[in-house]
């Protein structure tokens, strides 16, 4: 029994992999809030207003699925809590919160981090999975997806958030070490369209599963 947590940069994949790992483990799926997320919408159209109540917005959602999913013990997470922190501070860099913002956040997220074990069974996720994509295929699958607002046409600029995000995300996984944790290369795994990539995948997890449980 384990709680896995997917991770990687915007459209890598981490959805789609979460829901076919939770079908292969016959375990329950937990999913990033974006289709209700009032607040995505009001982020993208004016990032420096509203950087900071996305995060919270975010920080609460997910603490609360942390809850649930380390409680049953059996569960995939789409996204892991120690992104939020990379993505924030990427947006404060670009001036989007201002040093009291960063502060109150950082403090609350530990604050927060602090109060998991108490709350669900264990503190960390048992395996992280990263699926890795190169920028150019992080523009193709946002651009396959098609959320309106995640669009280089409805604002230029995401080019070079999306550039620095991506380039982030290497060193972010590079230092990650709060479980064992293993990468997918998702550039040239399709996971989503050939079912024998897709078995592929899921034995590279299912094998680091078993290193981990002996
Ligand atoms: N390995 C893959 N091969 C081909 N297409 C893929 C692959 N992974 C994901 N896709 C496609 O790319 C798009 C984004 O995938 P998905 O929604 O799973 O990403 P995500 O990491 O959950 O994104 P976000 O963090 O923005 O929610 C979808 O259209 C999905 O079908
Ligand atoms: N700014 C910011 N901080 C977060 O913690 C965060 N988590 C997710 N997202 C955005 C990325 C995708 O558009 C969309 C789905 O992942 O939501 C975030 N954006």
């Amino acid at each position: 029994m384990s709680v896995i947590v997917l991770a990687g940069t915007i459209g890598a994949g981490k959805s789609s992999l979460t829901a076919l790992l939770a079908n292969h483990l016959g375990s329950q799926a937990f999913y990033e809030s974006v289709e209700e997320n009032e607040v995505l919408p009001l982020f993208y159209q004016d990032p420096e207003q509203y950087a900071f109540l996305l995060q919270i917005y975010f920080l609460n959602k997910r603490f609360a699925k942390i809850k649930k999913a380390m409680q049953e013990d059996n569960n995939v997470l789409d996204r892991s809590i120690y992104e939020d922190s990379l993505l924030f501070h990427l947006n404060a860099d670009l001036g989007r919160a201002n040093d009291i913002e960063v502060r109150v956040y950082d403090e609350l997220l530990n604050n927060m981090m602090e109060e998991l074990p108490h709350a669900a069974h264990k503190k960390h996720p048992d395996l992280l999975v990263h699926i890795k994509v190169s920028f150019t295929t992080m523009l193709k699958r946002i651009q396959k997806r098609g959320r309106p607002y995640e669009q280089l046409d409805y604002d230029p600029t995401l080019y070079e958030y999306y550039q620095e995000l991506n380039k982030r995300y290497d060193t972010w996984f590079a230092n990650y070490n709060h479980s064992p944790k293993i990468q997918i290369d998702g550039d040239r795994s399709n996971f989503v369209e050939s079912p024998q990539a897709a078995q592929e995948v899921l034995a590279i997890i299912d094998k680091k599963l078993k290193e981990i449980r002996h």
